[in-house]
């Protein structure tokens, strides 16, 4: 069976899945992740008739990174038979201001894209292990980078500009925003659940151990919570988010900090980690009695509110708001807390339904609509890696 493998290496979690190339398309086969990564490690892989094929729990130390997610993965993927690869798509996260599209993947590219590896040392590095590993093992198989970035290409330089002496700009130092290949799905399917609204004033929130949301218009990319970085906009699992920059030149001249320390702080250690001491987890979070629990929650709530002020403000108003991602798509109550704080821009909760995991958890009076969507961050790079593969 031909078929396109698909990888997409999170901060927390490293998904794959398969893809048969069908007369009519891509038919997903196998849809897995090891998740947990450091904290509680879990392989899992179901078939698409939902079989379980692995289901494998780890010490954290066994699995305390992406590079040994990525090695333990691929000895499972290796034991899988009938399968004929015949391309590999890449979830890259960062793109820089040369890539606004997916890319085949050949030396060169790889080469500019490890430059960008200091702008997302938590993802690029792992993002690209993969890539190199595959040019080793299978030459000849074409390997698509799907870059964060891209969909958020073509914002006026006014709204992806820091005020800065403009060459810095020039320079590539400007806003990027990530998680575009999750908008960019999020994006089309909300055209199917709600056709109606999808070209309307939109915020998707994908709330993940990397969080951002998204303002889109008529289905494209406005304004977005991450910045340069990853690191911008929301607190996340153990990112600050948005912070004033005085700290870092705060904690280098007078904490006597080195850079390195500070980008480790700041990727690794801050957050909701590090806020309350505990987890980078929402689950065990919200399961925790510890005040300094609640206190991680009570931020992490109080800046998705913000942030989603200001993109309704970027939209002059606000249709619809899309929750997904990993807290987006499983945590009722931290759902019904971020809309409760939307009240003011008229959105209703349906207790019930979103109790219930529904598709809709907003009223019928409510005059924002609320989803929640899963992502499908794979989907949209094996659609990406079929047509440049067609097109080769
Ligand atoms: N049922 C749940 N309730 C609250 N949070 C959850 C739940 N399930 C997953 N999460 C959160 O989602 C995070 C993973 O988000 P995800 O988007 O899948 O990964 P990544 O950000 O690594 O791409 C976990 O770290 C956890 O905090
Ligand atoms: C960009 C980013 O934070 O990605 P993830 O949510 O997969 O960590
Ligand atoms: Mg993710």
């Amino acid at each position: 069976m031909d078929a396109i493998l698909v990888v997409n290496a999170g901060s927390s979690s490293l998904k794959f899945q398969i893809f048969e190339i069908a007369d009519v398309g891509l038919r997903r086969c196998i849809r897995g992740q090891m998740d947990g990564i450091g904290t509680r490690p879990r392989l899992v892989a179901t078939a698409a008739d939902g079989a379980v094929l692995v289901d494998r729990r780890y010490a954290p130390d066994a699995v305390g990174h992406l590079p040994a997610a990525i090695a333990e993965t691929r000895t499972w993927l290796q034991s899988l038979e009938g399968f004929s690869l015949r391309a590999i798509g890449h979830r890259v996260v960062h793109g820089g201001p040369d890539y606004a599209r997916p890319m085949l993947i050949d030396h060169d590219t790889l080469d500019r894209l490890a430059t960008f590896q200091e702008l997302a040392p938590l993802h690029q590095p792992n993002n690209l292990a993969p890539i190199r590993l595959a040019m080793e093992i299978n030459p000849d198989v074409p390997q698509v980078a799907c870059f964060d970035t891209a969909f958020h290409r073509g914002h006026a330089p006014h709204t992806d500009c820091y005020a800065l002496p403009w060459d810095y700009y020039e320079q590539g130092v400007r806003r990027y925003g990530f998680h575009g290949l999750s908008y960019e799905y999020i994006g089309e399917r909300l055209a199917e659940v709600a056709p109606a609204i999808a070209g309307g004033r939109i915020i998707a929130a994908h709330l993940g151990s990397g969080a951002s949301m998204c303002a889109l218009r008529e289905g494209r990319s406005v304004e977005t919570t991450m910045g340069f970085t990853a690191l911008d906009g929301l607190p996340m699992g153990t990112r600050p988010g948005q912070m004033d920059p005085g700290v870092v030149l705060y904690l280098i001249e007078h904490k006597g900090m080195s850079a390195r320390e500070v980008t480790d702080l700041l990727y690794r250690s801050s957050g909701l980690k590090g806020l309350s001491g505990i987890s980078s987890d929402m689950r065990e979070l919200l399961a925790s009695d510890n005040p300094r629990a609640a206190l991680a929650i009570d931020h992490f709530v109080h800046r998705c509110a913000l942030s989603a002020g200001m993109l309704a403000a970027a939209l002059a108003g606000l249709d619809a708001f899309v929750f997904t991602a990993g807290v987006g798509e499983n945590s009722a109550p931290i759902r019904a807390r971020i809309t409760e704080r939307l009240a003011w821009l008229g959105a209703d909760l349906d207790a019930a339904a979103n109790e219930a995991g529904e598709t809709l958890i907003s009223t019928p009076a409510s005059r924002v609509a609320v989803y929640v969507l899963p992502t499908d961050e794979e989907l949209m790079i094996a659609r990406h890696t079929l047509a440049l593969v067609n097109m080769s």
